[in-house]
């Protein structure tokens, strides 16, 4: 579905990630665990096309997208929840709604509809503004903004960031429903909790490199990944 081949980038002079390599598939969401600074939102910003690449391809289902415009890659099925959520305060949760459908024009009732069944909360509260709803809500906001472009690889960019457990656990299971409706997801994380309720595939990185790669039952399980490169006191 998605293959990211030697792929590297970054800002200015510096280079932030080198010659990344991994794929994603459709049926096993994968998530990459890294630390602080390691180039997770770097990696998100390359896929969606908001930083270019500077060596190396984005490939989706075999197709190359790496020169293409971010609103083209909308349109191939691109989506992105970004990093801290990144709802319009002052809009209401429709409007914010509206805009994730904006590649494909006015969205139609049934798209709202579609999301609304999925997230009634957001349904209650359509009318009000975005500001007003809770960390967690607007969590689900952004997942349901990124849903109304009608994605094939959805990217989350640490969902879990300022959010309580019991929100977090509301995030794992839509993503796991979002998962199950065929869509292909990349996670980027530091939160095991979320980590491990979400993946079947795992990608490593580590200061821009990918240092390891496999199956979530290998690697989180044994404990590998939280021992080497996270350290226990993320696991709370
Ligand atoms: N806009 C930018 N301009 C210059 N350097 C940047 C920019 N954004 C990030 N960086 C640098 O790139 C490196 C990787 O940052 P990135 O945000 O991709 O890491 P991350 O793994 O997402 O970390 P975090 O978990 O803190 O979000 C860091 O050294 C960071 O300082």
């Amino acid at each position: 579905m998605l293959r990211i081949d030697n792929l590297s980038a970054g800002y200015d002079r510096l280079e932030v990630l080198h010659a990344v390599s991994f794929s994603v598939e459709r049926d096993a969401p994968t998530v990459m665990l890294g630390a602080n600074g390691a180039g997770k939102t770097t990696l998100c910003r390359v896929i969606t096309g908001l930083i270019p690449a500077r060596d190396g391809g984005i490939f989706l289902d075999g197709a190359n997208i790496t020169r293409l415009d971010p609103s083209d890659r909308v349109k191939r099925g691109v989506a992105l929840v970004p990093e801290g959520r990144q709802v319009f305060p002052d809009m209401t949760v429709r409007e914010n709604l509206r805009l994730g459908a904006y590649v494909h024009g006015e969205p139609g009732p049934a798209e709202f509809d579609a999301v609304f069944a999925m997230f009634p909360i957001l349904a209650e509260r359509q009318n009000q503004r975005a500001g007003l709803l809770s960390g967690g809500e607007q969590q689900m906001l952004a997942l349901a903004r990124a849903l109304m472009s009608r994605p094939r690889l959805l990217l989350l960019d640490e969902p879990s960031q300022g959010l309580a457990p019991k929100a977090v656990a509301l995030v794992a299971e839509t993503v796991n429903r979002i998962a199950a409706m065929g869509v292909a997801i990349l996670l980027v994380e530091q939160n095991l909790i979320l980590a491990e309720a979400v993946a079947r595939h795992v990608v490593v990185l580590e200061t821009g490199t990918c240092v390891a790669d496999g199956s979530a039952s290998e690697m989180l399980v044994s404990g590998a990944v939280e021992d080497s490169y996270l350290g226990k006191k993320r696991r709370h």
